[in-house]
């Protein structure tokens, strides 16, 4: 479903230039449930705007689906909009129209799609839990009511892919739960691929994988041991480990990123020395 390669994104403005992305590589599969983590500033917005055709690359490849995010068209990429991703911001204003009702604003995304389907957008309240308040105005929904609208309004064009930048990230845990638990079952009955980004470690036991990011490069990987299971347990927690199993992501040319506190343990700077002893790569500071 999504397929980045060497992906770059520079911001530039009049004196400085920020590397957001450097060479960024990241693959999803079609049907996946995956989560996207990392550190304050550590590229995980810029990448998730990028595949939600918010904003463009500077080089690398990125590819969702049939299309090409860094040959498409501004008329490509209205249409990609349109039709192939969902989009959940943690502030749903964005989403949302305060002065319609919930089902308006389920249908409104439609109709700008050329298509009103009532009973889907119906469907779709339904399904976030929201049956006996479709038609309430938004301002008369919660937080937690308002962010499960924008979920029912992110899937009204039937997208293939959703991306959720901290969804759950101003609800409290139990709205948090609900939130993961209709993701999942939009991930099993639509077949809808979803990326979270998140800080909430607690919410990896719920995807069935998570990539690291640090420094504009993916760096660790989180695999479910077992992928039907939904856990309660976070990364962080006793246990984890054996919910998941920890990969460092190597690239096409070999590189992996060795993380900053092993270099540091072993005052590692800028070389070392790899042996190969017949089982093991061992990375040991140049004597
Ligand atoms: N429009 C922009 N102009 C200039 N620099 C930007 C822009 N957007 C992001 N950056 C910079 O790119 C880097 C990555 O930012 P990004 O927002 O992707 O990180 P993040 O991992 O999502 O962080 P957070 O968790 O705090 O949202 C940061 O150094 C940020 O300051």
């Amino acid at each position: 479903m999504i397929q980045c390669e060497g992906l770059v994104k520079i911001f530039k403005s009049s004196d400085v230039e920020v590397v957001a992305l450097q060479g960024l590589n990241l693959t999803v599969n079609q049907g996946e449930m995956m989560a996207i983590i990392g550190n304050s500033g550590s590229g995980k917005s810029t990448l998730l705007n990028i595949l939600g055709g918010l904003d463009r690359p500077t080089a690398g490849t990125a590819v969702v689906g049939d299309w090409d995010l860094l040959k498409m068209t501004d008329a490509q990429l209205v249409e990609y909009k349109r039709h192939t991703v969902g989009f959940i911001w943690q502030n749903n204003g964005r989403n949302l129209l305060p002065y319609l009702t919930a089902l308006e604003n389920v249908e409104t995304p439609m109709i700008l799609g050329g298509k009103r389907d009532r009973a889907y957008a119906m469907q779709l309240l339904e399904w976030v839990g929201l049956k006996d308040r479709m038609h309430n105005k938004l301002h008369q929904l919660s937080g937690g009511e308002q962010q499960r609208v924008a979920i029912a309004i992110s899937l009204s064009n039937r997208p293939k892919l959703l991306l959720a930048d901290e969804p759950t990230g101003s609800v409290d845990s139990e709205t948090c739960d609900t939130i993961m638990g209709i993701f999942r079952k939009m991930n099993k009955e639509l077949g809808v691929t979803i990326v979270i980004v998140t800080h909430d470690l607690t919410l990896a036991g719920k995807v069935d994988r998570i990539v690291a990011i640090r420094d504009g490069l993916t760096s660790t990987e989180f695999v479910k041991r077992n992928p039907n299971l939904d856990d309660e347990h976070g990364l962080s927690e006793a246990g984890a480990a054996d919910i998941h199993e920890a990969f460092v992501i190597i690239d096409r040319a070999g590189r992996l990123q060795v993380p900053k506190e092993y270099l540091e343990a072993l005052s590692i700077d800028n070389r070392a020395t790899l042996e190969f002893d017949g089982e093991r790569i061992v990375i040991t500071p140049p004597r």
